[in-house]
């Protein structure tokens, strides 16, 4: 790697969707940001603002039928701005994996072995495996000379003690299946955990942190002294709280339910559960912006699949207390976590006992900064800490290259 070669591209590939960012870690400069989305539709959409070059925002709406051709198209839009993966100055692309198994404790340069691992899990993580494996194909075609480096969804869950991550089902049938309870989401609650740490001005070995983060994808996790020892998403992303198409938790004999008495095969139950269930299928909507809208307007499904939400995420903060048994601060963090003001209210009404209170005033303030909404006498911190993946993804990657 040259010397100043000191720029990381990320590449955070969804099911649908790839978020990227192109940043110079000599000084944490953002040179372009942008997103893909509804990717295998009519109606994909790249938005792609070079803010290097103090560029505009600029949008390209054409059907993009797959991950190769998103990443074919996010190439163009940085070659157009001067910032091409050409450049010697990149160091390294920087990407997401979601399921990274036991084995994947640390970000890690991807060979053919890598590869061939990240393959064999994708059963496990249909929906986000195979776009990761695309996207670090494309970007190895693109620059075959430069270091890719995989950062997993499931490296910081990996400290759990077996108490938190086994199942409790028949150990050698769990064992031969490697049926366990993995987590996902892990960068943003290692980057929000953090973070958390910082704003009350202490080292992450001396609090715990219970980190909601509510996306459209949802996960809580408890965090001690910097290491996870529970999280709410388990041997896929469908474990845990309710989201905005997933059921989270369900008895699993709904599945064996309906099955036998509503004719419905294994995959429209699995389709059902992850894409059809959670804010979707309890009120047609899965943006928590439109569902508050319709409760203004007295929308009673609306206003219900809000109460379910809640309920749920009330429930894992209870959880978490009583698995840390001492709480210093609770985090709200993405889309939802960070804007939904109601939504953070109504998670911790009723918690005062706990030492959990919400600040009117503070909670409805809008700021992109990590903050406190709880007011200074409560015992328990409460704070609104946006998460950065692609910025904590690019972190690991570099320090990995240039060590
Ligand atoms: N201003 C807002 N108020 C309430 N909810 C919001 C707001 N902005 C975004 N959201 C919620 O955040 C969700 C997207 O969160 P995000 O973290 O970007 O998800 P993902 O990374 O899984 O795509 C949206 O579906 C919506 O429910
Ligand atoms: C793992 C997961 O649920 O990711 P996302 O929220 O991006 O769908
Ligand atoms: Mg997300």
């Amino acid at each position: 790697m040259s010397a100043n070669a000191t720029r990381v591209l990320v590449l955070n590939s969804g099911s649908s969707s790839v978020k990227y960012q192109l940043l110079d870690m000599a000084d944490g400069a953002r040179l372009a940001v942008g997103l893909v989305e509804r990717i295998g539709e009519e109606t994909s959409r790249l938005a792609h603002t070079p803010l290097a070059t103090g560029g505009e925002k600029r949008e390209r709406l054409e059907p993009i039928a797959d991950h190769a051709a998103a990443l074919g198209a996010v190439a163009e839009e940085l070659a157009a701005d001067g910032l091409g993966l050409d450049s010697p100055e990149l160091a390294a692309i920087g990407h997401r994996v979601v399921h990274g198994g036991k084995k994947f404790t640390e970000p890690t340069v991807v060979t053919d072995e890598v590869m061939a691992e990240i393959e064999r899990l994708i059963p496990v993580a249909p929906l986000h495996n195979p776009a990761n494996i695309t996207g670090i194909r494309t970007a190895q075609a693109l620059r075959p000379d430069l270091p890719q480096v995989a950062v997993f969804d499931t490296a910081f869950h990996t400290t759990m003690p077996e108490a938190a991550a086994r199942y409790a089902i028949d150990v050698e049938t769990a064992d031969a299946h490697r049926v366990r309870r993995y987590g996902f989401h892990g960068t943003s609650h290692a980057y929000v955990s953090r973070a958390t740490a910082e704003l009350l001005g202490k080292d992450p070995s001396e609090v715990n942190v219970i980190v909601l983060h509510l996306g459209n994808g949802a996960s809580a996790s408890a965090v001690e002294g910097g290491r996870c020892v529970d999280t709410s998403m388990g041997l896929t992303p469908l474990e845990g709280l309710v989201m905005g198409t997933r059921s989270g938790d369900v008895d699993p004999a709904v599945i064996f339910h309906l099955a036998r008495n509503a004719g419905m095969s294994v995959d429209e139950i699995d389709s059902l559960l992850n894409k059809k269930s959670g804010l979707i299928g309890l009120c047609g909507d899965n943006d928590m912006r439109e569902i508050r809208r319709r409760i203004d307007e007295g929308d009673e499904r609306a206003a219900l699949a809000f109460d379910i939400y809640v309920h749920r995420l009330k429930k894992y903060i209870g959880a978490y207390y009583a698995v840390l048994g001492k709480v210093d601060a609770v985090a709200f963090t993405a889309g939802v976590g960070e804007n939904a003001a109601p939504v953070r209210e109504a998670a911790v009404a009723g918690l005062e006992e706990l030492g959990l209170v919400v600040d009117a005033g503070l909670n409805e303030i809008r700021s992109g900064e990590a903050r406190l909404i709880s007011p200074e006498y409560a015992r328990v911190a409460v704070a609104v800490v946006p998460t950065d993946e692609e910025l904590e993804i690019a972190t690991q990657t570099y320090a990995l290259v240039s060590s």
